[in-house]
């Protein structure tokens, strides 16, 4: 066994349906209840009902049988995966991690690779990243992600072992960029969703879109981003895919707030936690970020939508 996925959530479980097709996989459930139901019952039904596991996928909640694979997917929330890590050093260190979060730690302003490197000095840390609803992916459509690596030969080694029939990678060694444009069209997926939600139309959508990549792009260059990086799956076409379509998480966040309505809390939504981690950032690095600053704010209850809208709109007249 090569490859292993911890996190047995919707996208752990749709990526690990996805490589099973390559050859034998495991999926590893934090809760033994959860890797037991799944074993038998061949369908993760809490999150992604009506998939099939195929035969080689294996749900385990042994870590040490995981861990044997050489490359590790990690399928848990960004917020999470430093405590993950931690929590289990000793079985993860000297292993390819892949993590396959979006986002951006809130106490640090850290990316997963960033975390990963932290934590655990001895791992080799790498990021799937891009355009992909697990459901998506679990049901073999379609889709193009990227792959990104600091080490350019293990870019392209991993690039080999996680492509699938249909989940076709794209490899970067642009590490920051990867990480920046995921972390980043979360924030803007909640803000198109508030604007949708509250009925201001798909022209308002687009300007948001448009200059909610102005915003991606001026702190991801700041940071040391490729501009090919952010206009590629990671950052454009991410941003396109979550703004646009009521599968995402964030953007059914955003729709509720422009409605008015109340969200589960108990959701997996990047956006918000990194909402505030980028405005912090941004507001460190001295960076414009006004789409962030509201999204923020709007989740902090501090504006209304009524009166950012106002507010974004009433900014000085400037090139584009
Ligand atoms: N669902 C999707 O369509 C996609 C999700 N992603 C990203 O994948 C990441 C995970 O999202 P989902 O799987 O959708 O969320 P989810 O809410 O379905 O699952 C999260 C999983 O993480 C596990 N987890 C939480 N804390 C943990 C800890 N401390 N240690 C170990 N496991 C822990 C949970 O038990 C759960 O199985 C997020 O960063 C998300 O942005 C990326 C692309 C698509
Ligand atoms: O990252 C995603 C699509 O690429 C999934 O989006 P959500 O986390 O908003 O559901």
């Amino acid at each position: 066994m090569t490859v292993a996925v911890l996190g047995s959530g919707a996208f752990g479980t749709a990526l690990a349906i996805s490589l099973a097709g390559n050859g034998p996989v495991t999926l590893w459930a934090r809760s033994a209840e959860q890797a037991a139901r799944m074993e038998t019952d061949r369908e993760n039904a809490l999150r992604l009902p009506g998939v099939a596991l195929p035969e080689t996928l294996t749900v385990t909640h042994s870590l040490e049988i995981a861990t044997q694979a050489r490359i590790i997917l990690l399928a848990i929330p960004m917020q999470k995966l430093r405590t993950a890590l931690q929590d289990h050093a000793d079985l993860l260190a000297s292993h390819t991690l892949v993590a396959c979060c979006k986002g951006m730690e809130l106490n640090t302003g850290l990316g997963p690779i960033a975390v990963i490197s932290e934590t655990l000095p001895s791992a080799i840390p790498a990021l799937l990243t891009g355009p992909s609803f697990a459901h998506d992916i679990a049901r073999g459509l379609p889709t193009a992600l990227t792959l990104a690596c600091a080490d350019a030969n293990q870019s392209a080694t991993l690039q080999q072992e996680l492509t699938t029939a249909n989940l076709r990678l794209y490899r970067t060694t642009d590490t920051a960029g990867a990480e920046l444009g995921g972390a980043l069209k979360n924030v803007m997926a909640i803000a198109c969703g508030a604007v949708m939600g509250a009925g201001l139309g798909d022209s308002a959508r687009a300007a948001l879109m448009t200059r909610g990549y102005a915003e991606m792009q001026r702190m991801a260059l700041a940071l040391g981003a490729q501009p090919e990086t952010m206009a590629g799956l990671s950052g454009f076409g991410d941003l396109a895919l979550t703004c646009t379509s009521e599968q995402s998480r964030n953007y059914r966040l955003g729709l509720s707030i422009g409605r008015g309505e109340q969200f589960d809390p108990s959701i997996t939504v990047e956006g918000a936690a990194t909402a505030r981690a980028v405005a912090a950032k941004a507001q460190a690095m001295k960076l414009d970020m006004p789409i962030t600053q509201s999204v923020t704010d709007l989740l902090d209850q501090t504006l209304t939508l009524t009166d950012a809208m106002a507010q974004l709109l009433a900014r000085p007249l400037k090139e584009e």
